[in-house]
């Protein structure tokens, strides 16, 4: 196969931040993306339905001209949140989901929840109103390992959360282990998981062996091959539990590359092209429609794209190393392997 067309891809987990950045960012995805989830993780957070619809007109103020790319807005769930708000913000068609982030576990995550029995009102508001919950799904207790923060996550905080809370609607964002790829297909309706681009092509060798690489430091981290192997299994199984979020997360070279490197990956400019290498790989290109372009409108009760995408098979493509910012340079994330796949 040298060409495939699917329905234009959407992007379930994406960082776009705000002013330079968010201009300099936001039309790397939506050159290929029709929509994508945008993550409320500003300094501060975008916690009010007020908010989300101000970020959301930032956005779209930022596309390129003649860009058919819709931003579908999330809250960020504090342990202040004013549960008639955020209602009447889905009701209104303002936001599409709400973020959980247990306070200190990942970027800019202090105001997120400590106490996750303070929150269960709201998220009965959600269960009850269809609201989507999007979960970081990562302990922080200072004594669990962190390549573990997930698994143990599951265990004692998102199972009891969804049995407390039936009906309740639950993303799994960005998974990476084969208890998250386990969990997420025995979930039943109600229960997905987003899967990135870079957590199918690395594993935790990447970002140690050789020296420090700042570059594929992300939360949650990559683990042991295993698992980028069963990512790998359930990303390209067709099984509509999983949905691509790229967590495309782009901050500025000199604060990755740091004593104290930000986490995160920005994959947006070349997210398609490293997805179709990595399921001709698998022998699976016949199901890159699913993950990246069906199973996410399905889950989220959306219409598919309308409009389509093709990609081209050839010479290794080329994409920049890093792109721009008025604020200095993003480093855009290198699959150490060549791309032969082009986006017409
Ligand atoms: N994934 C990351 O490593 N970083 C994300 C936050 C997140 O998605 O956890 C970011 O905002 O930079
Ligand atoms: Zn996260
Ligand atoms: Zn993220």
């Amino acid at each position: 196969m040298t060409q495939i067309t699917l329905p234009r891809p959407d992007d379930w987990h994406l960082h776009l931040r705000d002013g330079a950045m968010l201009r300099a960012v936001a039309p790397e995805t939506a050159r290929h993306f029709g929509r994508a989830i945008i993550m409320p993780n500003l300094v501060p957070p975008v916690t009010t339905g007020a908010e989300a619809s101000a970020y959301r007109d930032r956005i779209l103020a930022a596309l390129p001209e003649g860009a058919r790319f819709t931003p579908l807005m999330t809250l960020y769930l504090t342990e202040e949140t004013d549960k008639d708000d955020l209602v009447q913000a889905h009701r209104e068609g303002i936001i599409t989901a709400v973020k959980l982030y247990p306070a200190g576990a990942t970027t800019n995550s202090a105001s997120g929840v400590r106490d996750f029995d303070k929150v269960r009102p709201v998220l009965e508001a959600m269960a009850e109103n269809g609201v989507p919950l999007c979960v970081h799904g990562e302990v922080v207790d200072a004594d669990v390992d962190i390549f573990d923060r997930e698994a143990v996550f599951i265990d004692r905080v998102l199972d009891p959360i969804r049995r407390a809370t039936p009906g309740l609607r639950v993303v799994m964002e960005h998974i990476t282990t084969a208890q998250g790829v386990d969990y997420a297909r025995e979930g039943g309706p109600d229960l997905g998981a987003t899967i990135t681009t870079h957590h199918l092509v690395i594993n935790r060798n990447a970002i140690l062996v050789g020296g420090i690489k700042p570059h594929y430091y992300c939360l949650p981290v990559a683990k042991r091959e295993e698992h980028r192997l069963a990512l790998r299994r359930a990303a390209t199984s067709g099984d509509p539990s999983y949905f691509l979020g790229t967590d495309s997360a782009p901050h500025l070279d000199p604060l990755k590359e740091n004593a104290c490197g930000c986490a995160g990956c920005f994959t947006a400019t070349n997210t398609l092209s490293i997805l179709a290498e990595v399921f001709e790989q698998e022998g699976a290109l016949d199901r890159l429609s699913a993950f990246a372009s069906l199973n996410g409108p399905n889950f989220y009760g959306l219409p598919v794209n309308s409009d389509k995408v093709t990609l081209t098979k050839g010479d290794p493509v080329t994409y920049p190393a890093k792109i721009d910012t008025a604020d200095g340079p993003v480093t855009v994330f290198d699959p150490m392997m060549p791309l032969h796949w082009r986006v017409e």
